[in-house]
């Protein structure tokens, strides 16, 4: 019992040791307070502007997947390019969705919230017609957001080729497929190679992006990134006057004819009319070129309902008779075969949702017979049917649905690839869109290189800190059971 003393001091001390160890480990290490960063991306469409609010941890900021969208502020009215003749008024448009954000960010990060504003196709498009209205419009808008609380950016139109870019970024950053590249993630169960192609159909443009192995034979289509310590060869193209709005506008001006006040549109409901202002259908650049000086000034459209029909008629818009590469998608544009999965989101999403195509995979032919089915019907059942739908949304998507497939046709999608697309609208609760990838860019918060990192998360480190602490414990506790006597510390056991 004598040896036994000093025996019980020192196994005291060994714990007592082993507990301060284990305060000291999980204090120091303990994660500071969450410091939440915000930013503002507005995505001024040719349709509508929406403001985007994005909330992420300050010191979690390299990593991928921790930006998230707290809100979406829908702006009222039309899209900032409709104010070419009162330029003023699309700046005042923005106050509403402004205030809004004021409200959700707290006071104290107004200062350092970075807000940026970027203008797609609809802009673009005004700036053909007349540069000078454009900038106005740009002015207007900026005037407002910079008497805003926050630190104003910029605004500005984006090139096409940033709209594919930055979309592509987007949903790849949101699906965790940039994180592949980290030893630490390839061994995680479920984890896909690989990034996804982004398609987004707008009102006035559309874009493909997507990683290719193949040689890109045109410049202006090439991309390369170097993203989280990997490098991307990523092909790229936007069509400017194909987003669905404009490409309804090419369809029925394709038809017109000198005299007709009367025009049947296979690619309407059955029952449906419309009166167009010739004025303002020619008003576009994408359809200036095929003004026919003796059109009358209104035409009605009168729907035929004709799936068949409204697929020849669509057709017409696309040029698919001339190519100088080795292939091309349609307007001598040249495209790579596609290659790997697809996120299809914006008007993609939103017409493939009112058709009930998105929630499982559904096979190209059935996708063909819903939008034929939905042609075919009388106007007046689609509106007994979803009456609560905007009737400009709802009289178009036959044509809207007749145009994706012809559309998707020609970028190369089959009964087989057909299967690759998946129609995204948000993604873990943020949308699918170009806003938060030109964010991320602008941030910084894409790093080109893998930022070193611990190799064990905070929760890790201290699991594993108490698991070693208990087994020493074990050891000693067992040492002293099995021999009762100082013997195993002289052995040097522990
Ligand atoms: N609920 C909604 C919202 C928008 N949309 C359409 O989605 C498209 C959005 O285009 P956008 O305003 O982003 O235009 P771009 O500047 O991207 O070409 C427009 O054609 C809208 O009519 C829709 O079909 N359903
Ligand atoms: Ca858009």
């Amino acid at each position: 019992m004598e040896q036994e003393g000093p025996l019980f001091i020192l196994g005291v001390f060994f714990v007592l040791g082993i507990v301060a160890l284990t305060v000291v480990a999980v204090l120091q290490n303990k994660p500071l307070p969450e410091n939440l960063k915000y930013g503002i991306v507005l995505d001024a469409g040719s349709s509508h502007t929406s403001v985007y609010i994005y909330r992420w941890p300050a010191e979690k900021e390299n990593d991928t997947g921790v930006v998230q969208q707290v809100e979406e502020c829908k702006v009222e009215g039309n899209g900032i390019s409709s104010y070419h003749e009162k330029p003023v008024e699309a700046g005042l448009s923005l106050q509403a969705c402004m205030n809004k954000a004021r409200d959700i960010i707290p006071v104290s990060k107004h200062k350092e919230t970075p807000v940026y504003l970027g203008a797609t196709a609809g802009m673009r498009l005004l700036r053909l017609t007349n540069s000078r209205v454009a900038d106005e419009v740009l002015a207007s808008v900026e005037n407002t957001l910079r008497s805003s609380p926050f630190d104003f950016q910029g605004a500005r139109i984006i090139t096409g080729q940033e709209e594919g870019a930055y979309g592509w970024i987007t949903i790849n950053y949101l699906l965790g497929n940039f994180i592949h590249s980290s030893p630490w993630f390839n061994i995680m169960p479920n984890s896909k190679e690989g990034t996804s192609g982004a398609l987004d159909l707008g009102g006035a443009s559309t874009q493909i992006t997507f990683v290719s192995d193949e040689n890109i034979e045109s410049q202006d289509n090439s991309l390369r990134f170097r993203l989280y310590g990997k490098s991307y060869n990523v092909y790229t193209h936007s069509f400017l006057c194909y987003g669905k709005d404009q490409a309804l506008r090419l369809q029925l001006a394709n038809t017109m004819t000198g005299q007709n006040i009367t025009l049947l549109d296979p690619c309407f409901n059955s029952g449906y009319m419309r009166n167009v202002s010739t004025a303002d259908l020619y008003s576009s650049p994408c359809v200036s070129g095929l003004r026919i000086l003796t059109a009358p000034q209104t035409i009605q459209i009168q729907g035929t309902g004709n799936y068949q029909l409204c697929k020849n008629k669509v057709q017409t818009i696309f040029n698919v008779s001339h190519c100088s590469y080795s292939r091309c998608s349609f307007n001598g544009i040249f495209q790579p075969g596609l290659q790997g999965e697809f996120g299809a989101f914006s008007a993609f999403y939103f017409v493939m949702d009112f058709l009930k195509l998105t929630k499982e995979k559904v096979s190209l032919d059935s996708v063909k017979d819903t939008v034929e089915r939905h042609c075919s019907k009388p106007w007046a059942e689609v509106k007994r049917e979803s009456g609560r739908i905007k009737e400009k949304y709802l009289s178009e998507y036959c044509f809207s649905g007749v145009y994706i497939l012809s559309l998707l046709d020609l970028y190369g999608f089959n009964s087989s690839s057909w299967e690759d697309i998946t129609f995204l609208g948000k993604i873990h609760g943020s949308d699918a869109g170009w806003t938060l990838g030109y964010m991320l860019n602008l941030t910084n918060m894409i790093p080109a290189e893998l930022p070193p990192s611990p190799p064990l998360s905070h929760g890790g480190y201290v699991g594993l800190m108490v698991f070693f602490s208990v087994f020493l414990l074990f050891i000693l506790l067992t040492c002293w059971l099995t021999f009762r006597k100082p013997k195993c510390l002289q052995k040097g056991i522990i």
